[in-house]
């Protein structure tokens, strides 16, 4: 009988590798047995190219969480703040359960800060806003709290500052993935959306139009139904589904996916995706980031020092490529 070397061994197991993937049909997305993010596990898990040679499998140990706390060092009540420890992910849970996590303006001040921590921390890439509990991710604004003027809790006048958490959103320029669990309602629902890119909730809510259609939109608003997960995700409304326990492991697979990737390019496509729908507020956020990215080079560099050495910039070094 002829041995087989670990190198020929290593070479027939590639192959048939290679072949199972060809037979694998994909888990369809809108499927209820998994997450089309599972979908993608699986393959890749019998992907053999130099890519999957190289990276390797996302680590699937569990995450390990530490509280953190902004500049101000202030405690919070409304939410729960936390990094998780040696990886680059923030979580932000909004903790009032008792009202399905409705929002009230104090719940909004403490997102706002707990998403600018995490925007301004270097060592963060990727950040998770979920909601305690697994009855909602967020019933929207707390009505009990609903005046004329708007919401109010400790002041004599109402606030829609949810609104300027949508905008923080969508200008902070790392990925924020959406954990749901339960409910998204409301102002909920528009939060979520803003993970994968919401603005405005207005009467014909550009959003939901976008991401689900011109007719679903219409239905969506006209009627006011409840949609389960996997309707969602049929409607491209969320982008994975997964069995409640899985939730957490998941996302936190997601998140380590997104942080093997290079954090200025993560930058730059997401203010590129939102260009398109921005107007001047997204150019001007492009424009931004092409200044960034010239301030790092040598001939940026030039045009500084030389003002700083007071002579004139030499330019003439650099190619002007066609
Ligand atoms: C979410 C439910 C479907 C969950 O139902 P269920 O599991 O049966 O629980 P309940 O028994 O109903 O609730 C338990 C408990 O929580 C209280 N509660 C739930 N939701 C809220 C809420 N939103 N506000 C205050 N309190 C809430 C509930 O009263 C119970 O407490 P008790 O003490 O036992 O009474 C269901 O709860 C439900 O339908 N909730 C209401 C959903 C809703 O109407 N949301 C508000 C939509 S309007 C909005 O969000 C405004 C958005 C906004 O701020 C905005 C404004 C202007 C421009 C833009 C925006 C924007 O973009 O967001």
């Amino acid at each position: 009988m002829a041995k087989i070397s670990d190198k020929d061994l290593n070479a027939v197991t590639r192959r048939i590798a290679t072949i199972s993937n060809h037979l694998l049909l994909p888990i369809s997305s809108g499927s209820n047995s998994g997450s089309s993010g599972g979908s993608i596990g699986l393959c890749n898990a019998f992907m053999d190219d130099s890519y999957h040679r190289i990276h390797g499998e996302v680590a699937s140990h569990e995450v390990e969480w530490k509280s953190a706390c902004d500049e101000y060092d202030k405690e919070f009540t409304d939410i729960i703040y936390e990094k998780a420890v040696g990886e680059g992910i923030a979580k932000i849970t909004i903790n009032r359960p008792e009202r399905r996590n409705a929002f009230r303006p104090q719940t909004i001040k403490e997102l706002i800060r707990a998403f600018n921590d995490a925007r301004d921390d270097s060592s963060i890439g990727v950040i998770i806003l979920t909601g305690k509990g697994t009855k909602a991710f967020c019933s929207g604004g707390d009505q009990k709290l609903r005046k004329a003027d708007g919401y109010a809790d400790f002041e004599h006048f109402g606030r829609l500052n949810v609104l300027d958490l949508q905008v923080q959103i969508r200008r902070l320029l790392k990925p924020v993935i959406a954990m749901v669990a339960g409910y998204a309602v409301g102002g909920g629902h528009v939060l979520h959306m803003c993970m994968v890119s919401s603005f405005f909730l207005s009467v014909f809510d550009l959003e939901t139009i976008k991401l689900v259609g011109p007719k679903k939109a219409r239905e969506m608003w006209f009627l006011a139904r409840f949609y389960t997960a996997s309707e969602a995700e049929k409607m491209g409304l969320v982008n994975a589904v997964v069995p409640l326990e899985k939730l957490e492991q998941e996302t936190i697979k997601w998140c380590r996916e997104i942080l093997r990737n290079s954090p200025t390019a993560i930058r730059v496509l997401k203010s590129s995706l939102n260009a398109v729908d921005d107007g001047h507020a997204g150019l001007q956020e492009l424009g931004g980031n092409a200044t960034l990215i010239f301030y790092g080079t040598e001939e940026g560099n030039e045009g500084k020092t030389a003002y700083v050495q007071h002579r004139r910039p030499d330019f003439s070094k650099f190619p002007r490529r066609p």
